[in-house]
C-alpha cells in the first residue's frame, strides 16, 4: 500500500510515492527476522522523546492513554474515538516509523471492529492489537480478567482481517489474547492459532509467565510473528532485548517505558516546589529547548520555505 503527495486540487507536489509506515512495519516483519523494538509512548511529547531517540517504531499505549488523554486507570474508559485521535496524532510526527497502537476490544462487535481497523488505517497507524477481553476490560496484568468465546474472538480478528483487505490496506493485524490467567497456556495457545486462521498478522499471548512459555508460544505460532509485552512489575518476568531475540520473539513494546519515569520524575519535582519553594529545573532545559523537542526546526523551515521569517529570533 502506498500513498500520493496530491493535494486537495489534485496537483501533485512531488512524483514520490513513499512508502506507508504500515508497508513499512509489515516489511520488517516479513523481510528480516530481527526483533523490532518499540518504546511505549503515551502522548506527542513521549513520542517526540523518542523520535529524537530514534526506534524501528513507537508504541502507543492503551493504559498509558487512559492515564494521559483522561486521567484513568486502563478500565475500559477510552473510546475509539478517544484511542483513533490520540493514535492519529502521534503516528503522525514521523510517518516514516511506524506505530503499533493498542485498540483494546476493537470497541464492539464485527462492525465496529472493522470500523475501528479503518479509522486505524485512514489515521496511519501501522499495526493495531485486537484482544478477546470483555468489553469492560481492564489491564492485561491485573486479576479478575474475563474473556469471551473463542468465537467471539475469532469473529473480532475476522472483521478486522477482512475490513484489512477491504481497504487493501497493510495495517499489521495484531490477536492478543488474555486467556492465560484464566483458561491456561494450551487454550491461550488455542485462541492464538484460531486467531492467525482468522487472518491475523501477528499474534500477542497476554501476561506470559516463563520463559518456557515464550518459547513455546513462539514455537507453536510460527510462521506467524509473535508480540512480547514487556510490561515491568506484571505478570511478566523482565527480559532483555537480546532474551526477546534469543526466545524468538519479533516485536517488542515497553508500554511503561515513558510512565513510570515520568511519574518519579514529575512527582519528586512537584515535592520540591512544596517543600523547597523551587522546581529545581536542568538550567538547560529551556523554553527553546522543549520546542526543539517537539518539532520547532520543522515548523520554522515551514515558514521559511514558504517565504516567512516568522521564527528567525526564536
Ligand atoms: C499493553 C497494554 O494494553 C497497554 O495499554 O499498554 C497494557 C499495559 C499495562 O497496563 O500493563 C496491558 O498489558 O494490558
Amino acid at each position: 500500500m502506498t500513498y500520493t503527495n496530491g493535494n486537495a486540487n489534485g496537483h501533485n507536489g512531488h512524483a514520490a510515492t513513499p512508502t506507508s509506515a504500515a508497508t513499512r512495519l509489515r516489511k520488517m516483519l516479513t523481510e528480516s527476522d530481527e526483533l523490532i523494538v518499540m518504546p511505549g509512548v503515551y502522548d506527542g511529547f513521549s513520542a517526540r522523546i523518542a523520535l529524537e531517540v530514534g526506534f524501528d517504531g513507537l508504541y502507543m499505549t492503551g493504559a498509558g492513554t487512559c492515564a494521559s488523554k483522561l486521567g484513568q486507570p486502563d478500565l475500559g474508559f477510552a473510546s475509539l474515538n478517544d484511542m483513533r485521535e490520540h493514535a492519529e496524532m502521534i503516528a503522525n510526527l514521523n510517518p516514516r516509523i511506524p506505530l503499533i497502537a493498542d485498540a483494546d476490544t476493537g470497541y464492539g462487535g464485527p462492525n465496529m471492529v472493522a470500523r475501528t481497523v479503518a479509522q486505524y488505517h485512514r489515521s496511519g497507524v501501522a499495526g493495531l492489537h485486537i484482544e478477546d477481553q470483555i468489553q469492560t476490560k481492564r489491564c492485561g496484568h491485573l486479576g479478575g480478567k474475563e474473556v469471551v468465546s473463542v468465537d467471539v474472538f475469532q469473529q473480532r480478528i475476522s472483521a478486522a482481517a477482512a475490513a484489512r483487505d477491504k481497504l487493501a490496506s497493510d495495517i499489521v493485524i495484531i490477536a492478543r489474547t488474555d486467556a492465560l490467567q484464566t483458561h491456561g497456556f494450551e487454550e491461550a495457545i488455542r485462541r492464538l492459532k484460531a486467531a492467525a486462521a482468522a487472518g491475523a498478522d501477528v499474534a500477542f499471548l497476554e501476561g506470559v509467565t516463563t520463559k518456557e512459555e515464550a518459547r513455546e508460544v513462539c514455537r507453536s505460532l510460527a510462521p506467524t510473528p509473535v508480540l512480547l509485552n514487556m510490561v515491568e512489575n506484571g505478570a511478566t518476568p523482565s527480559w532483555t532485548v537480546a532474551e526477546a531475540r534469543e526466545l524468538g520473539f519479533r516485536i517488542i513494546i515497553y508500554p511503561f517505558a515513558a510512565l513510570a519515569p515520568a511519574y518519579e520524575a514529575i512527582r519528586s519535582t512537584y515535592l520540591r516546589i512544596k517543600e523547597t519553594g523551587v522546581t529545581d529545573i536542568d538550567p538547560t532545559f529551556t523554553p527553546k529547548k522543549l520546542f526543539t523537542v517537539v518539532g520547532l526546526k520543522e515548523a520554522t523551515a515551514v515558514d521559511v520555505a514558504a517565504g516567512g521569517q516568522l521564527y528567525e529570533k526564536v
